[in-house]
């Protein structure tokens, strides 16, 4: 924030001697004018709007003679003041005699300039006050076009013309979401029929819940293909609780561990936590528990002895207390559930999952106990990696697929599991709900940003609605969050302040009443499940993420989800749009596309996902409509892109963090898998319009050297390739070097060193364990 005084008949002289400093964050210094000046403020506003408290405080300037005392002002508070733009006026001038023609001459001057003189030696009455605090906050909001200094230029001038691609004909695969059942036709335990009912409004069964849950009950192996959004938590959830609940004697808190639930991230394990919670009401008897990393490893120590029967838990984590914990025992366990269990292996996770799989064996080994474990294993999307794991975790497994293709595939559940697994994976069952409206929209690179702005004010800005947006990077997640936050929504500063309407018109942001969060896996825990909440809990919100809520997350009555950067895999295509339109309901999920990148969409035609065009021009109406001045369309993208650019020049934290999002950015599109590189093809990227949807003016080979400390990291086909912060990377290395030494191979050996190893395309910063390096024990 900067305020420029614009003093124009007088200076201040400042005294140096009256600088003094009273306290470490207050100040106290004096000037006085020679003469009463006319002061013009201009405000430029980045970070906040200064309290009208504060101004008020200021404007209590008694006599214009007086020197003028600024007492308990701030460090940014003082910069703004000494931001004066006139130089002080050497000392000698005040000696230069006035002749007494001169002097009338200058009298009628003012007289002409300031209207008739106040009465001197005059507090300012509340009203002037009034008056001054109006228009000074009038002119520290500058409409879009003031800022202006010169007119910009076409935004659109040499930007590819986007073109309408067509269509293929294309049978999506259909899944019935609800069967008509009603969840009492299960086997479950009265209370928790009517639990469901009370607690969650669930009275009917979906499909896969029908198929899996009896199934489940009577202690089959399985492994669960759904689409997203069809209530496969549940399918094994309820399971579990009818089957805890049964025990006689009852369980308590000292048996320990007899259900253990792996998801591959924090935010969903909570989430499943929490179902757990609700579902476990009338069976008071049987305690839930979470362990995922983020909170410090005493206070998890401290539940797991106090006894915790249903476990759920993030495999990093789950593997430290394997390791390090002696209560984490498993031999009591009866039923282990892995849900999203592709994305537990694109997270790098398959060797703590096994690691987890195997130790539970030996647990019960060790302990005699003869126990069998019931393994259900659930994905929406099913893949080769998917398939390894469940040779991994199930024995004799069914294998449900909720499909509606099964005159293809021989019936859903089988027995012949090896037949049906295959058939599936060749048909590459990639399923989205019925009531998904899926569009792409072609942008060209310099176009993205206003684009983005378009399609939230045409998607969410009239209507009261909440939308997620993914971004490949959390430089990208941060940067976009400040700039749009700054740049197209009102900032709220004080309760007064969201109370008071503007009656311009034209001072309206594009997105009023829009609210902007973030969520990445480079904020702390306590960060991310406020976000979380915050963001649940908003009526009219954006989030920007990364592919940290790409799965298995459930934010209810999500309208909107917008692929701002493209996928990697098909597959996270699915799960990213599966945000929305869940347990039936209609949503709608639009992509991103640059002209050059058109292929993608034969790539999703290919595997039968039926999306449709939407030109990018209908999107930008509404940036015509909040432009008073814009005469068309294109001049009024032009006049938004100058001011995204203009508040860039003015605050260099912003610019510096557009670099480092632009060079992530770089890195992300440098790393798709190679069936998607020719179409992703950074060699054809035009460097200097990708720049600008970053809002920057410069050539991008004047910073991105600077911007790419630390050295790039080796090309992996991992999705959000730059959530690796320095810091957390010194502790991962750390952190697998501990465990390293710790680990030993089930025969009692060292782990041979290639087999420690774990691939590239693993482990990033946000999905590790969460726990701080072990220290060190010193050497005697
Ligand atoms: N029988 C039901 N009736 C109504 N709503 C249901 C039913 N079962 C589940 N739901 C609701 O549907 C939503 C999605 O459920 P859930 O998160 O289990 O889906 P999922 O299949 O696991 O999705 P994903 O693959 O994205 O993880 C939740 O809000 C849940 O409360």
């Amino acid at each position: 924030m900067a305020i420029e005084l614009n003093i124009t008949n007088s200076a201040p002289v400042f005294k140096k001697k009256n600088v003094a400093k009273s306290s470490s964050n207050s100040e106290d210094f004096s000037f006085k004018f020679e003469k009463k000046p006319t002061i013009k403020a201009t405000a430029v506003v980045r970070r906040r709007v200064i309290p009208k408290s504060k101004i008020a405080q200021y404007a209590t300037s008694k006599k214009p003679s007086e020197p003028v005392k600024l007492a308990n002002v701030n460090n940014d508070d003082l910069n703004l003041f000494l931001n004066v733009t006139s130089e002080p006026v050497p000392l000698q001038e005040k000696k230069v005699k006035l002749t007494n023609r001169d002097r009338m001459k200058k009298k009628w001057e003012e007289k002409a300039q300031n209207g008739p003189p106040k009465p001197k030696d005059r507090p300012l009455t509340q009203k002037e006050i009034t008056d001054g605090i109006k228009e000074f906050t009038a002119k520290s909001k500058p409409k879009v076009q003031e800022k202006r200094k010169h007119k910009p230029a076409n935004l659109f001038i040499g930007t590819e013309k986007t073109e309408i691609v067509g269509q293929r004909f294309v049978r999506p695969i259909q899944e019935k979401v609800f069967t008509g059942a009603a969840i009492d036709s299960l086997d479950l335990h009265p209370h928790c029929v009517k639990n469901l009912s009370d607690l969650l409004s669930i009275k009917e069964l979906t499909t896969v819940q029908q198929k899996a849950i009896p199934k489940a009950l009577e202690g089959h192996d399985i492994l669960v293909r759904s689409q997203t959004g069809s209530g496969k938590t549940l399918a094994y959830a309820l399971p579990i609780v009818q089957k805890l609940q049964e025990i006689r004697p009852k369980l308590t808190r000292d048996i320990g561990i007899v259900a253990l639930v792996i998801v591959p991230t924090r935010e969903l394990a909570l989430q499943t936590y929490e179902l757990f919670v609700k579902l476990l009401k009338p069976f008071t008897w049987v305690v839930p528990g979470i362990i995922t990393g983020g909170e410090k490893r005493k206070a998890e120590k401290n539940r797991l002895r106090k006894g915790i029967n249903i476990l759920i838990g993030t495999p990093g984590r789950l593997v430290d207390h394997l390791l390090h914990t002696e209560m984490f025992k498993l031999h009591k366990l009866q039923f282990l559930a892995l849900d999203e269990a592709d994305r537990l292996l694109d997270m790098g996770y398959e060797r703590d999952v096994r690691q987890v799989v195997e130790a539970i064996q030996e647990h019960k080994t060790k302990e005699n106990e003869e126990g069998p474990i019931q393994r259900l294993l659930l994905s929406a999307t099913l893949t080769p990696g998917v398939q390894r794991l469940a040779g991994l975790a199930l024995k004799d497994p069914l294998f449900i697929d909720n499909s509606e293709e099964e005159p293809q595939f021989g019936p859903s559940i089988n027995d012949d599991y090896d037949k049906a697994i295959d058939q599936a994976m060749d048909q590459g069952n990639l399923v989205i709900p019925e009531n998904l409206k899926l569009v792409y929209t072609l942008v060209p690179p310099k176009l993205r940003l206003v684009s983005l702005a378009g399609v939230l004010a045409t998607e969410i800005g009239k209507k009261k609605m909440r939308a997620l947006v993914f971004m490949s990077t959390i430089e990208m997640v941060n940067f976009h969050h400040d700039l749009m936050n700054e740049a197209l929504t009102q900032k709220i500063l004080d309760e007064e302040d969201e109370e008071e309407e503007s009656d311009d018109e034209s001072e309206e942001p594009l997105l009023k009443g829009v609210r902007f969060f973030k969520l990445h896996g480079s904020m702390t825990q306590t960060e991310r499940s406020g976000v979380f909440k915050a963001f649940k809990e908003s009526k009219c919100g954006v989030l920007l993420t990364t592919d940290v809520t790409g799965r298995g997350i459930d934010f209810p009555e999500l309208d909107l989800v917008i692929q701002y950067s493209p996928p990697q895999k098909i597959a996270d295509f699915v799960h990213r749009v599966g945000r929305t339109a869940r347990a039936g309901k209609s949503g709608k999920a639009i992509l991103f596309l640059g002209p050059s990148e058109t292929p993608f969409v034969r790539k999703l035609e290919d595997k039968r996902i039926r999306i449709t065009q939407e030109t990018m021009e209908s999107y930008l109406n509404p940036i015509k409509e909040n432009d008073g001045e814009a005469h068309t369309v294109q001049e009024a993208c032009s006049n938004l892109q100058y001011s995204f650019e203009q508040l860039m020049d003015d605050d260099r934290e912003l610019m510096n963090k557009g670099k480092k999002a632009y060079v992530s950015w770089l890195k992300f599109y440098s790393t798709f898998p190679k069936d998607l590189k020719p179409i992703f093809n950074i060699k054809a990227a035009h460097m200097g319009h990708y720049a600008k949807s970053f809002a920057l003016k410069d050539q991008p080979g004047n910073f991105v050297a600077k911007h790419s400390e630390p050295k790039a990291l080796p090309p992996t086909n991992r999705l959000t390739y730059t959530e690796r912060d320095p810091e957390k990377l010194k502790q991962q290395k750390h952190e697998k070097k501990r465990r390293l030494t710790t680990m030993v191979a089930p025969g009692g050996s060292r782990m041979p060193k290639s087999m420690s190893k774990k691939p590239l395309s693993l482990t990033t910063s946000e999905f590790d364990s969460g726990l701080p390096p072990l220290k060190k024990k010193r050497k005697n």
